[in-house]
């Protein structure tokens, strides 16, 4: 099967390149740019050299709809919806890592990202890629809309507790995330010095994956409460941790939790579960597909905790985009993306 990448100078574009050149199906036919085309890869990202040696081209639809089955869109935020109508009238299937997708209300996209929302029609048609909780419709879709970063390691770490409790009071979620998660482009918000030795909240109540998590959560249990989600910078490369606390309608157990977590991920190949009374930290999923994830009841507060780490880059972007073309195209689920994390 043969795909491009649109944004390939971007983070998310080479984390798709490396994951790729590991694909027993995928082979990357073209890569692209806005910016750079003429240039090769391989000179923007030396770490390519002599691997891949592909010159950048410019973004044509037409020409890659004759050599693509798929495209990638590894582009910032408001791009994807001029894009994608026309891959979509061309025949050739898009994965979107970007936002302009992923919200089914338009005004809320408008809101939340202050931006022109895409058309009705391609939001419309266009499938939320949480992988483990939506394969049938990617399976049968051509526009996925990859889940963002944050809710992807928060809605991992909610699923179980949302599906099957009737109602919940409250939630909590208090996420981290390396500075990659930012892109490749500079910004004082990214400087060195501004991030070392530095520990800081950003967009507080107005995160614009705060709605992308209500949307999904009130989609499994209509009884969802809007949530409280604060975002986190922190003096790392890559990974984020989503800390969340849910208060129940009813008293339980870390054992039932467990067992909840037990079963809801049981046969999932990049979830895995740690053992009770045990928590994950973003060095166990370095570089890696995998969300780990760690659970246990507070009795006195009658709060439930969640850990929940994903690699921002892996499981948040390029990674889950690579498992949705695998669900997409029938392939095993896991193809391309079983190394195992990067340690220490
Ligand atoms: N970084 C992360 O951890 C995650 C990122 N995402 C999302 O994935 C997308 C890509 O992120 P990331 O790779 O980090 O971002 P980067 O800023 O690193 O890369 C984005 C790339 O998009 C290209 N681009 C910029 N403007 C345009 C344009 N007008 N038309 C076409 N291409 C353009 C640029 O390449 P060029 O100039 O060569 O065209 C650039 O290299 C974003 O939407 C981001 O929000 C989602 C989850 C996690
Ligand atoms: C560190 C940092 O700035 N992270 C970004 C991650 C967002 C992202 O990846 O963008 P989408 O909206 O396309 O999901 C942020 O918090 O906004």
């Amino acid at each position: 099967m043969k795909v491009s990448i649109v944004g390939a100078t971007g983070y998310g574009g080479a984390e798709l390149i490396r994951i790729i050149n590991n694909h027993s199906s995928l082979s990357l036919e073209s890569v692209h740019s806005s910016s750079k085309t003429g240039q090769a890869i391989s000179t923007e990202y030396p770490h390519f050299m002599h691997k891949i040696e592909k010159i950048l081209m410019e973004i044509n639809p037409e020409q890659m709809a004759k050599t693509s089955d798929l495209v990638f869109l590894a582009t910032p935020n408001g791009i994807s919806k001029g894009l994608t109508p026309f891959f979509k009238d061309l025949n050739i299937k898009v994965i979107d890592l970007s936002g302009d997708l992923r919200l089914k209300d338009r005004e809320q996209y408008q809101k939340w990202y202050k931006k022109e929302a895409a058309s009705e029609e391609v939001t419309g048609s266009a499938v939320y890629g949480l992988s483990e909780w939506n394969q049938e419709n990617i399976s049968q879709a051509d526009i996925i809309a990859n889940p963002g970063c944050f809710p992807t390691a928060s809605l991992l770490g909610l699923a179980p507790i949302i599906k099957n409790f009737t109602s919940i009071e409250d939630i909590i979620i208090d996420a981290k995330t390396g500075v990659s998660g930012a892109g490749r482009s500079l910004s004082s918000a990214s400087h060195f010095s501004e991030v070392n030795e530095n520990l800081k909240i950003y967009k507080v109540h107005e995160h614009q994956h705060t709605p992308e998590i209500e949307q999904q959560i009130k989609a499994w249990n209509k009884n969802s409460p809007n949530i409280s989600f604060s975002a986190h910078l922190i003096p790392m490369t890559r990974g984020i941790m989503a800390t969340m606390y849910v208060k129940a309608d009813r008293v339980t157990s870390s054992r039932e939790i467990w067992d909840l977590y037990k079963e809801a991920y049981e046969g999932k190949p990049f979830v895995r579960l740690h053992p009770p009374g045990s928590f994950p930290c973003t060095k166990h999923v370095y570089g890696s597909n995998f969300c780990d994830i760690g659970v246990a009841y507070d009795e006195r507060t009658n709060r439930i905790t969640i850990v929940s780490v994903i690699d921002n880059l892996m499981k948040g972007a390029a990674g889950q985009a690579v498992q949705n073309a695998n669900l997409m195209f029938g392939f095993n689920e896991s193809d391309g993306l079983l190394n195992l994390p990067l340690f220490p």
